[in-house]
């Protein structure tokens, strides 16, 4: 396998931190994973959206870059391969959503100052679900403060991350993650092995899983 450094992304409960386990165990990496239980401003955030968006956005940014700082200071970032379940762009993509003009702005300035500082993953890798399978997976999980996500917040990031993939050319790998069981079916979790063995050019690439 060519890549350095590995990054899972997709919506809200389509597996990332799932996906990112399995293989930072399989080829025995670094696995840095989002600490969002430790937002304070989160539960806030989901009661009453307007009022929390900024600190709630800001905390993750903080957060996310101290992890991410750490990882560029340890020396074998080049040497061995790192996975992680997030991007540090995936605090702009969702300020762009929860903040109003104004105050996205101001944040975008602060990320650009920052973004500038980190290292980007060599491949992102991208579960794709349809909303209903995400309500399901957030039901499922039963995270208080998750149950009455709508909809359209959910679609507005799906749109939000194709978009930025689009725009960007970013190297991405796909994955039809509508009926993925990593966990379970050995077969889905060995295609994505074996479509970790290719290299890939820049812009986006499909897998769909047995
Ligand atoms: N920048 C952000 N702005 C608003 N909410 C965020 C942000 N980042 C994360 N969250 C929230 O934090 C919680 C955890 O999000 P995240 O998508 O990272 O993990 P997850 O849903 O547990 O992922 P998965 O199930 O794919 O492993 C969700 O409720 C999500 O909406």
């Amino acid at each position: 396998m060519n890549y350095n450094f590995l990054t899972i992304e997709g919506n809200i409960g389509a597996g990332k931190t799932t996906l990112a386990t399995l293989l930072s165990k399989y080829y025995n990496s670094r696995l840095v994973l989002e600490e969002f239980a430790e937002n304070p401003f989160l539960p806030k955030f989901y009661k009453n959206p307007r009022q929390f968006a900024f600190p709630l956005e800001l905390f993750f940014m903080a957060e996310r870059y101290k992890q991410m700082k750490d990882l560029i200071q340890q020396k074998d970032l080049f040497q061995s391969l790192t996975i992680s379940d997030y991007l540090f762009t995936k605090s702009l993509l969702f300020a762009k959503i929860t903040l109003p003009e104004d105050e996205f702005r101001l944040y975008q300035r602060l990320f650009d100052i920052i973004n500038q500082q980190l290292v980007q993953p060599d491949l992102l890798i991208y579960l794709h679900s349809p909303i209903s399978r995400l309500q399901e997976n957030i039901k499922k999980r039963n995270r208080y403060y998750e149950q009455n996500i709508e909809d359209q917040y959910l679609f507005s990031i799906q749109e939000t991350y194709t978009h930025y993939i689009k725009q960007y050319n970013i190297k991405t790998l796909i994955i039809d993650a509508s009926n993925a069981d990593f966990l379970g079916n050995e077969k889905h979790f060995k295609a994505v092995v074996d479509a970790l063995e290719k290299t890939y050019e820049k812009g986006q690439h499909y897998l769909t899983l047995p």
